[in-house]
């Protein structure tokens, strides 16, 4: 439940409120020939139609499930099968969402699910799953409102109210059979895994018992015995009795000290001479047990930690040279996030916008990405997965894999490279002056194109090209006036 069933390079892309026809396209056309092992999803089952006075379809109303049946506004149940379809045709693994700790939080009667499933939040009757009174934890919450109100208290984290959401009692056969038929049901379709939401408001030993009640992978896209790759949401920033080192024996975790630290890093706030030992030495979890990502659809908006020194879209130079970092270093299994954009509203240090959902028309229809000559997205989908500097850094993370990292260089304060075994080299330069060294590369003698800059096209470099010595060595050139402070060379990109 630590492998990710994907033989398509080492990188999930979340592709953020993304509908299903739009993935299967995108596998095709991009994810599969780029090197992308897999999709995370946003949840496919069906959740609350969140229409208040001022927010209008937000974005977390896909995290407060009505059923699980598989219809929302990226699809129906059709939709969704043709996807893992089709994606599993090219080589890439479809990872959905399941959000199994919760179901919504206080709305007024008649409001429907997506899918036209009513529900009743008052009394927790829930008929489209069916779930009822019973299946809650209320008895087992001894704080005063029943919602999670000390997060020094394990009891309170995982059996009261996340935000006012109905939290579900997963201690019970009948909670975790209408988890596990729901989850298997995915399976049965064809996914490779689940990204699993609050798994910190769970309790390690209900999830034991829940994914191992999941079948294997289907036989028509994988080998026989497979089992789902898990990765669970587990928020651990230090401080608190639940830590995610709980969950590492059920499947991989979520990192999120890794993007946090490396914010800081990039920012200036650290020298980046001391990622050198990025990862175990700085107290992170067992790389084997890793899930890391820069930003995530939560962070990203100023929730789940980390707060102001999260690197977005939003900060692109900094992001990208903190993705090619990521993708270029041999430590956790890596995710991309590919976001879509909205008018911030910062008010005393806190967006009013941070609900905003994806980009949509009248009928509040979520509307397809479109794609320039360049291949970059229209419009509000940023799409940061097809960023020139970001897509070839995913390669680069194909092309090394199995590889650890080795010849460390740096200046002694924010001017560092490093090489992949003899497969790939990776320089970085986040000082106000011009990197100018040479530097050992440890590839085979040759001419390579920089994956950063350009790429390689007809035999030639369309952006640098770098000329390594018989001795490894070669001349690194990063300029302060260049547009990044980045070069990456790889076996692949040899000419
Ligand atoms: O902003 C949000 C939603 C955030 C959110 C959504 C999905 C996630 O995977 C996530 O990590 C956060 N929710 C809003 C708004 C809201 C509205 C209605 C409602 O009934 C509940 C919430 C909010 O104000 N949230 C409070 C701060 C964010 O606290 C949330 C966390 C969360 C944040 C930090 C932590 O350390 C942590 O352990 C958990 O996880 C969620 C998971 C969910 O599945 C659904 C949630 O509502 C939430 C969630 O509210
Ligand atoms: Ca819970």
């Amino acid at each position: 439940q630590w492998d990710s069933n994907s033989d398509n390079g080492e990188v999930i892309v979340h592709l953020f409120e993304w509908k299903w026809a739009d993935i299967a396209a995108e596998c095709e056309n991009f994810l599969g020939p780029k090197g992308f092992a897999g999709v995370q999803t946003s949840p496919p089952n069906e959740y609350v139609v969140a229409m208040q006075d001022v927010v209008k379809r937000p974005w977390w109303e896909r995290y407060q499930p009505v059923s699980y049946k598989i219809v929302s506004r990226s699809g129906d149940e059709n939709a969704f099968k043709d996807m893992v379809q089709r994606c599993n045709a090219v080589g890439v693994r479809i990872y959905p969402d399941a959000v199994i700790n919760h179901m919504t939080g206080g709305w007024p009667s008649g409001t429907p699910g997506v899918g036209g499933s009513s529900f009743d939040s008052g009394s927790e009757d829930y008929p489209g799953v069916p779930f009822s009174g019973f299946d809650f934890n209320d008895g087992n919450c001894n704080s005063g409102s029943g919602s999670i109100e000390n997060y020094q208290d394990a009891n309170q984290v995982r059996n009261c109210k996340l935000s006012g959401l109905n939290d579900l009692n997963q201690g019970t056969e009948y909670v975790r059979s209408m988890i596990m038929g729901y989850m298997n049901h995915l399976i049965d379709i064809g996914v490779a895994g689940f990204r699993v939401d609050a798994c910190k408001h769970m309790w390690p030993g209900d999830l034991d018992v829940i994914f191992n009640g999941l079948n294997d992978l289907n036989t028509n896209y994988f080998p026989a015995g497979s089992r789902p790759m898990i990765f669970q949401e587990v928020i651990d920033q230090g401080g608190e009795p639940v830590t995610a080192s709980q969950y590492t024996g059920l499947g991989r975790v979520t990192e999120f000290k890794y993007g946090l630290s490396l914010g800081s890093a990039f920012r200036g706030n650290n020298k980046l001479t001391y990622l050198s030992n990025f990862g175990e030495g700085w107290g992170f979890l067992p790389r084997a047990y890793s899930l890391v990502f820069v930003d995530n659809h939560d962070n990203q908006r100023g929730h789940g930690g980390g707060g102001d020194q999260i690197l977005t879209f939003r900060t692109p130079r900094w992001y990208k040279m903190a993705t090619a970092f990521t993708l270029g270093w041999p430590y956790g299994y890596t995710r991309i996030m590919s976001s879509y954009n909205w008018p911030q509203d910062i008010q005393n240090g806190h967006d009013n916008n941070d609900w905003i959902g994806p980009p949509h028309d009248s009928n509040y229809n979520i509307i397809s990405p479109t794609f320039g000559a360049d291949g970059a997205c229209q419009g509000d989908w940023v799409c940061e997965h097809r960023w020139r500097q970001i897509t070839n850094m995913v390669m680069f993370r194909k092309v090394v894999h199995g590889t650890d990292s080795n010849d460390w260089w740096d200046n002694g304060n924010n001017q560092i490279a490093f090489c992949r075994g003899n497969k790939g080299f990776l320089a970085i330069n986040n000082e106000s002056y011009d990197l100018k060294q040479t530097l050992q590369t440890c590839l085979p003698a040759g001419t390579y194109c920089d994956v950063i800059s350009g790429n390689v096209s007809g035999g030639s470099c369309t952006g640098k090209s770098v000329t390594v010595g018989s001795d490894g060595t070669a001349y690194i050139e990063i300029l302060t006036s260049e547009d990044d402070g980045v070069l990456a060379i790889h076996a692949q990109s040899k000419v």
